[in-house]
């Protein structure tokens, strides 16, 4: 912990790791994203985490969710494929068949839920990316589930979220006591902390951005920051990297929307993803 220096991410990161793509390749190159979330109340959540893992560029995405959503999330989104989190056996089967897998937006804390978040905890591994978020985190807060996966961990928790977890209330979530904290939950998972100038701790490492503004105080705003994580992370692959560009990115297009727009949508965000990543993608681009 000593010489912990919180570093602000550079914009280069986004020419860094959004590289042109090679012509001879196909959707299985981009990734297999698994997308648990939603539930009758919060259908929107799910749209808008899958959408973004779509309009994010990853290869197959798959909805896990209540059946009572396919219909919208087929309607509003119908490049993911749906599957039914009830159904235990094809729950586990895309458990294990994807590469990156995020649970939580809209999940609310049913006992389904719970079952939802300990099959992703316990049946994924080394190789896999596990993205956290929402409910699975106020889940894992309430039942102290360990997070004992050997795959990677990612938790997006916003200060409210965080406060559960670490028991940090607000004004104690300093760097040091974030970084003590995330540690002692599992020194491998990486935090990234939502909030005005978000950060990441990342082993002994820490970052802010300096991107994002009030406007993006939406409400859907993280599922979608979620869904972009994971399409970034299935198609660039795990990295701290793809972490700081995901996270980078969400906040840039929100600064750039914020000039001319007093409140950003979510769903605003999501169409402007693949203009931002070809336009960082370009080798003579400026940042
Ligand atoms: N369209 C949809 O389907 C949507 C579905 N959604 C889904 O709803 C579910 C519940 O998620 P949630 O985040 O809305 O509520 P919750 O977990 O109770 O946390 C709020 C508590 O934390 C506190 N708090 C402190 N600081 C905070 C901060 N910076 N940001 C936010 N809160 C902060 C806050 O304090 P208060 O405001 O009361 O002072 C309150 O006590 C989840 O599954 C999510 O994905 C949403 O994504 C919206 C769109
Ligand atoms: N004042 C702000 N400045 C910068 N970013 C913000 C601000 N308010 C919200 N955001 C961003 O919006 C997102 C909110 O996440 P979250 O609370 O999980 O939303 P939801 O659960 O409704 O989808 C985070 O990425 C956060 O950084
Ligand atoms: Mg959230």
């Amino acid at each position: 912990m000593e010489g912990l220096v919180m570093e602000k991410i550079d914009k280069s990161i986004l020419n860094q790791v959004i590289i042109p793509r090679n012509p001879e390749s196909y959707k299985g190159n981009y990734g297999k994203v698994l997308i648990i979330a939603g539930s009758n109340h919060f259908g929107g959540a799910a749209i808008l985490a899958s959408s973004a893992t779509v309009h994010s560029g990853a290869g197959l995405v798959t909805v896990a969710t209540t059946p009572e959503k396919f219909t919208a999330i087929n309607t509003k989104i119908p490049e993911a494929m749906t599957l039914d989190y009830h159904n235990k056996k094809e729950l586990l089967t895309a458990i294990l068949d994807n590469t990156v897998i995020a649970i939580g937006p809209g999940l609310g804390t049913s006992s389904i839920a719970k079952g939802l978040v300990k099959a992703v905890l316990n049946n994924t591994k080394t190789d896999q990316t596990v993205i956290l978020d929402a409910s699975a985190l106020t889940i894992i807060a309430e039942e102290k589930i360990p997070l004992q996966t050997t795959a990677h961990i990612i938790l997006t928790p916003h200060q409210g979220e965080w406060q559960r977890l670490s028991q940090l209330e607000i004004p104690e979530q300093t760097e040091t006591n974030n970084f003590n904290s995330i540690q002692a939950l599992n020194p491998d998972a990486v935090l990234v902390l939502k909030k005005h100038h978000s950060e990441i701790y990342y082993q002994d490492l820490t970052f802010q951005i300096e991107a994002g503004n009030a406007g993006m105080a939406t409400g859907g705003m993280g599922d979608t920051l979620t869904g972009i994580m994971a399409g970034f992370i299935g198609q660039f692959g795990y990295s701290l990297a793809t972490i700081q560009a995901a996270l980078l990115i969400h906040s840039t297009i929100g600064d750039r929307l914020n000039q001319k727009h007093y409140v950003i949508l979510p769903s605003n965000i999501i169409e402007k993803l693949p203009k931002y990543m070809a336009k960082y993608s370009s080798q003579d681009h400026e940042s």
